[in-house]
């Protein structure tokens, strides 16, 4: 592993978005981002190769064969993309943001998030997706950045439960809006695939905030955007 990983955790003050920026105009590596991530201590790749070689033995498999020889690091790369979020502090996509124009103060709605996450328990991928609500106070935030912090939230080891408060707290949070709404729907591959094998079963959860939680109607009105 490059040692910019190592240090990522200390190394979390300014505005990622500029940051990047000057990095990408300058030519020089991306800055890693801070994230949250709770390691400290990272293996080196070594380590992480004679991880997935024992892994390929406990299937019964010969990490030797010339299939096989390659997957380690295949697996390495694969990691980087799936646990990508562990990179990124999600709450850093929700700075920049503009004064809504004309007085808007309706609920925005970002419907049918397609997200992949894993599961922690598992470690089987748990697909979805998630819609996304805000009724803003006086800013409102570019709508990519809702899909982006989902995804930063889901490439994680995850149990749904908790990515989806964490998506929702961090959109209060920021942009301290007068409501948040976060629905989840997910097919967990550790359920359809392996153990209790129940394909076709689905996993809903809501995390609602402020006045989507505790208006009637304005929580019906997110419900019915929900539902579509
Ligand atoms: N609440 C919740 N449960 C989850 C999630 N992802 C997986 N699980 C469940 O986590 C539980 C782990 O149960 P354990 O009994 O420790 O593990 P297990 O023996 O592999 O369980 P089975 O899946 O029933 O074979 C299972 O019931 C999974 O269905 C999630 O996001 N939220
Ligand atoms: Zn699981």
């Amino acid at each position: 592993m490059d040692d910019h990983r190592h240090t990522a955790d200390h190394d979390c003050d300014g505005s990622w978005v500029e940051r990047e920026a000057l990095a990408r105009a300058a030519g020089t590596p991306l800055p890693r981002r801070g994230g949250n991530r709770p390691s400290q201590d990272m293996p080196d790749a070594d380590e992480v190769r004679a991880a997935v070689r024992t892994l390929i033995r406990w299937t019964g498999d010969n990490p030797d064969r010339e299939g096989l020889v390659d997957t380690p690091d295949r697996v390495m790369r694969s990691y980087r993309e799936m646990y990508a979020g562990y990179d990124v502090d999600p709450r850093e996509y929700l700075e920049r943001t503009f004064e809504e124009v004309g007085g808007y103060d309706e609920l925005i709605v970002l419907k049918d998030i397609r997200f992949v996450s894993v599961c922690e328990h598992h470690m089987l991928p748990v697909i979805g997706k998630a819609h996304v609500a805000y009724l803003p106070t006086d800013r409102v935030v570019g709508i990519s950045k809702l899909a982006r912090v989902v995804r930063g939230y889901a490439r994680r080891l995850q149990i749904q439960e908790k990515m989806t408060a964490e998506i929702a707290r961090a959109i209060q949070e920021v942009l301290q809006p007068q409501g948040v709404g976060v629905v989840i729907e997910a097919e967990h591959s550790c359920m359809t695939l392996r153990g209790v094998n129940a394909p076709g079963t689905s996993l809903t959860t809501s995390h609602l905030i402020g006045v989507i939680r505790d208006d009637a109607r304005t929580r019906e009105e997110f419900l019915r955007f929900v539902r579509g």
